[in-house]
Formats: C-alpha cells, sequence, structure tokens
C-alpha cells in the first residue's frame, strides 16, 4: 500500500469554481505528499465523474501524488485511481474494501472513537475526521468536533487520522499535536487567491 499524503486537496466542483486549476497550483508544489480526493456534486453523472477522474489520475501520476475518487468506487476503479473515500451514506466499508481490493487506499468518515475503530477493523486504511470546525462547504454536516474530539479518535485508531472541516493554515499545528496525521482541504485552497502559495503554507506546516 503506498504511503499516504498528509495534505489533501478535495476537488471543489461547484459553479465558479475551476478544481484543475488549483490543482495545476497545488500539484508541483506538495507532489507526492498530495492526496486529491475527487469529490463531485450530488447531480453530477458517472460520465462527469469518470472523465473528471481521468484526468486527475493523470495529473497526479505525473507529480507521484494520489488520487482518490469520493463515494463513487465504480468511477474509482474504471479510472485507476489509487481509492476511494465513503461515509455513512456510502457503501459500508467492509463492501468499499471487496470493490476496491486489499490494496488500495481507502479512507473512511469518521467522527468518534468507536465507530473510528470498527471502520478500521472492516478494512479503512485512513480516517477523515471532523467537521474540525463548522464549514459553508457542505450543508447539514453534524455539530463541530474541535481539536478534542480529533484527539479522541487519533488516540484509538493505528491508521492516519485527516481532519477535516474548516481547516485553515492556522489550525494545523494544534491538528497536528493532537495526533492527526494529515488534513483535508476544499477551501483553504479553491478560495486561496494564490492556491500555489496556500499549498506551500498548508505543507510547511504539516512537514516541520
Ligand atoms: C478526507 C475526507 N473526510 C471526510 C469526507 C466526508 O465524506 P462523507 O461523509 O461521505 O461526505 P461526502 O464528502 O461524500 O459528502 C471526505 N469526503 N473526505
Ligand atoms: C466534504 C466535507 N465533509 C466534512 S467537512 C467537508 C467539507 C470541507 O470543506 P472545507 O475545507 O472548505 O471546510
Ligand atoms: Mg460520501
Amino acid at each position: 500500500m503506498p504511503s499516504l499524503g498528509r495534505l489533501h486537496l478535495i476537488t471543489d466542483t461547484r459553479p465558479g469554481r475551476d478544481p484543475l486549476a488549483v490543482l495545476r497550483a497545488a500539484l508541483p508544489v506538495a507532489r507526492t505528499e498530495l492526496v486529491v480526493q475527487v469529490r463531485v456534486l450530488d447531480d453530477a453523472t458517472d460520465r462527469e465523474a469518470y472523465d473528471l477522474a481521468c484526468r486527475i489520475v493523470a495529473m497526479c501520476a505525473t507529480y507521484g501524488a494520489t488520487c482518490l475518487v469520493n463515494d463513487r468506487l465504480h468511477v474509482a476503479l474504471a479510472a485507476g485511481a489509487g481509492g476511494g473515500h465513503v461515509g455513512a451514506g456510502d457503501l459500508p466499508v467492509d463492501a468499499a474494501r471487496r470493490v476496491l481490493g486489499p490494496t488500495a487506499v481507502l479512507g473512511a468518515t469518521s467522527r468518534e472513537p468507536v465507530t473510528a475503530a470498527a471502520a478500521v477493523a472492516a478494512g479503512a486504511t485512513y480516517l477523515g475526521v471532523g467537521p474540525y470546525r463548522s464549514t459553508t462547504t457542505k450543508d447539514g454536516l453534524p455539530p463541530a468536533i474541535g481539536v478534542a474530539g480529533v484527539r479522541a479518535v487519533a488516540e484509538a485508531v493505528p491508521v492516519p487520522v485527516i481532519a477535516i472541516g474548516g481547516v485553515t493554515v492556522a489550525d494545523v499545528a494544534a491538528l497536528r499535536a493532537a495526533g492527526a496525521y494529515g488534513v483535508a482541504v476544499v477551501g483553504a485552497l479553491s478560495g486561496a487567491a494564490d492556491p500555489a502559495r496556500a499549498t506551500a503554507e498548508l505543507l510547511g506546516a504539516l512537514t516541520c
């Protein structure tokens, strides 16, 4: 299984956003430390998801970065991605593992230690833990878990914990101190005036 990058960039495919431009800026900076998660809107077709995933798989390959696909594991397989990410409304983790096979990267969403440990037992190789803070990027999220919530999960599992939800560069030191291995972001890169610089700042905080 490949080692996991610490900076997870989740594609922002909302109207007016340009996920490929953000990726073109981030990839040369973060290279193997970048994990790109292809996340499309619910109303996107599988064809649209597949086309985007294929482009991102190819871009990642140039830099040794890992591409994962959110939710749609058949798209991950078809596009040759390194794995996928599932949450409560998606395939259960054990089923996702069967779909992806034994060597794929498989992320699972978790917000507390008991389900986190169960996800690892079912085959998750990392956990997306949050929301750390409230965020406007996704509707309908449960309350933020903060640093204490991230720490509780990190202490309970032997796999990398990736904190998600409203994460900015200013949060990274505290999250790392709480046991997070890395962070997943949408807005911190997609909304940045200079995504290359924002990538360098996040990476610096993650790897110091
Ligand atoms: C790294 C990471 N962590 C959590 C999530 C959220 O996944 P999920 O709960 O399935 O919600 P959607 O992203 O599918 O709306 C994630 N995608 N990545
Ligand atoms: C998909 C998802 N799941 C929990 S928070 C979130 C969105 C994170 O986006 P941002 O980094 O802009 O808060
Ligand atoms: Mg999901």
